[in-house]
């Protein structure tokens, strides 16, 4: 299928879709049944790339992975996973950043991985030092290798006391998946809390580890010798819900979005609400609309969980374009995630983006030469244009930006949004947007 969407924008969305399964939840669990002696059953997962992509990866290591697309069920096999080969883990490198999480399991099934070289948003450095410093506590012995990593456990891995100079996601991942087996007692301080850890705590509980959140960041974990596979229902996708809310809001339209849940998202429906929308929440999900009237301009600073999520700024940008006054936006999550708004600038609107911390407390970027902070001055109308996704959320914010201009925009690169919006093209149908495929 063509990579090229042409749009036709400057009407309301409206109308109903549904979310499934995080992407950023599903893929982990994915890993985690490598953990496991017994097959695991993984329920509503998203088609998206990320999942097929870390099939591929589980089918390589010889995990037998049968799925239900449509159902969003995932039977997971890990019984034969010491008869893997890896030849044609190449083929597999720059794909996302879930294969770095395979490093722990690996070690405790076969005594050794090779991780390729990791792909995922390019919004940033993005380094694995967490990772390596994590692995190589655990007793692990880690090698660069020119197209990734070799890493291998000469013995059984140990438990161990680790504080995060940063409370990332993927090493707090990294660490829950090699502690859960390795031997003794692991504590992580400065731990990131983000709801899909939470769940994948949940899936590890259910496997049979031994997992404690205390107070102030601190993770405990008793290792323990085997662990079983699990059946579970993945937690619902806070941020693609937030990009559908972003969207009608930016399109001043009406958007019920099924499955959406209130306790994940409680930060982004404040700032939903400041900004001007409404929202009801009801049982089986969250309606989003524009009330009519102006929206307001606001100041945001991007942060880790309970913080507003870094993911959810780039399609809201989008709506602060529409808003009243001047915004400020300062991210502090990535130091590179302001390159999509060059398109959006180019569709008519006053975007300015700058080194400095604004708006808020200082942050690791402040000094360091990065145009991190955005100053978003509006409401402007936005003109059709020709423009090319950038990455995930960048792209579906140039999505937004393109139902939000009146006349034809064409949006190339359309493919790289697959990676985290299940059948985002069925959902637009749904929601009356007016477009066509090249
Ligand atoms: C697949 C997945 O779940 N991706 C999410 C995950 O990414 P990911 O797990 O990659 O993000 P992290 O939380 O690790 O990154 C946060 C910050 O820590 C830095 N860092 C991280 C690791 C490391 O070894 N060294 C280091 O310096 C990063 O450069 C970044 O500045 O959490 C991010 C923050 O909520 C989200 O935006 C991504 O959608
Ligand atoms: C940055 C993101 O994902 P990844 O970590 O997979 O690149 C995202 O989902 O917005």
């Amino acid at each position: 299928m063509s990579d090229l969407l042409y749009v036709n924008g400057g009407n309301p969305l409206s109308g109903e879709i549904t979310v499934r399964g995080a992407k950023n939840f599903v893929s982990k669990a994915m890993v985690a049944a490598l953990l496991g002696e017994t097959p695991s059953v993984l329920r509503n997962v998203p088609q998206i790339r990320d999942v097929a992509v870390v099939t591929g990866l589980l089918e390589l290591h010889g995990v037998k992975v049968d799925a239900d697309a449509d159902a969003g069920v995932l039977h997971l096999d890990p019984t034969d996973v010491e008869s893997a080969h890896v030849a044609d883990i190449d083929a597999h490198a720059g794909s996302s950043r879930i294969p770095i999480l395979f490093c722990g399991p690996l070690l405790h099934r076969l005594g050794e991985a090779f991780i390729p070289d990791l792909g995922g948003c390019r919004i940033g450095d993005r380094p694995i030092n967490f990772h390596l410093d994590i692995l190589r506590q655990f007793g692990a012995v880690v090698d660069k290798q020119d197209n990734g990593i070799h890493i291998r456990a000469p013995r059984r891995l140990q438990g161990t006391k680790i504080a995060l100079p940063y409370p990332s996601v993927g090493a707090t991942e990294q660490l829950l998946l090699t502690a859960v087996r390795a031997e003794g007692i692991t504590e992580l301080a400065g731990a990131a809390i983000e709801p899909e850890i939470m769940d994948l705590i949940n899936v590890l509980q259910k496997m049979g580890a031994i997992i404690s959140v205390d107070t102030d960041r601190v993770i405990r974990i008793e290792g323990v010798d085997r662990l079983v596979g699990f059946q579970h229902t993945a937690l619902a996708d806070r941020i693609e819900a937030a990009s559908w809310a972003s969207a009608a809001l930016a399109t001043g339209g009406d958007v019920y979005v099924r499955g959406a849940t209130q306790p994940e998202m409680t930060t982004f429906l404040n700032t939903f609400r400041k900004v001007g929308g409404e929202f009801h929440v009801d049982d089986d999900g969250i309606r989003f609309f524009h009330p009519g009237g102006d929206l307001r301009s606001i100041t945001l600073e991007t942060d880790v969980h309970p913080g507003f999520m870094t993911d959810w700024q780039q399609p809201l940008v989008v709506a602060l374009t529409q808003a009243k006054g001047l915004s400020i936006v300062h991210e502090t999550v990535y130091e590179n995630r302001f390159g999509f708004v060059d398109a959006l600038v180019g569709m008519g609107a006053t975007i300015q983006v700058y080194k400095e911390c604004l708006g808020g407390r200082p942050c690791r970027f402040g000094q360091r030469n990065f145009f991190h902070s955005a100053v978003i001055s509006g409401p402007t109308p936005l003109a059709a244009a020709d423009i090319e996704v950038p990455d995930l959320r960048g792209g579906f914010s140039h999505l937004i930006a393109a139902l939000t201009a009146k006349g034809t925009s064409a949006v190339r690169g359309i493919s790289l949004i697959d990676r985290g919006y299940e059948r985002f093209t069925q959902k637009l149908e749904a929601l009356g947007a007016e477009f066509s495929r090249d």
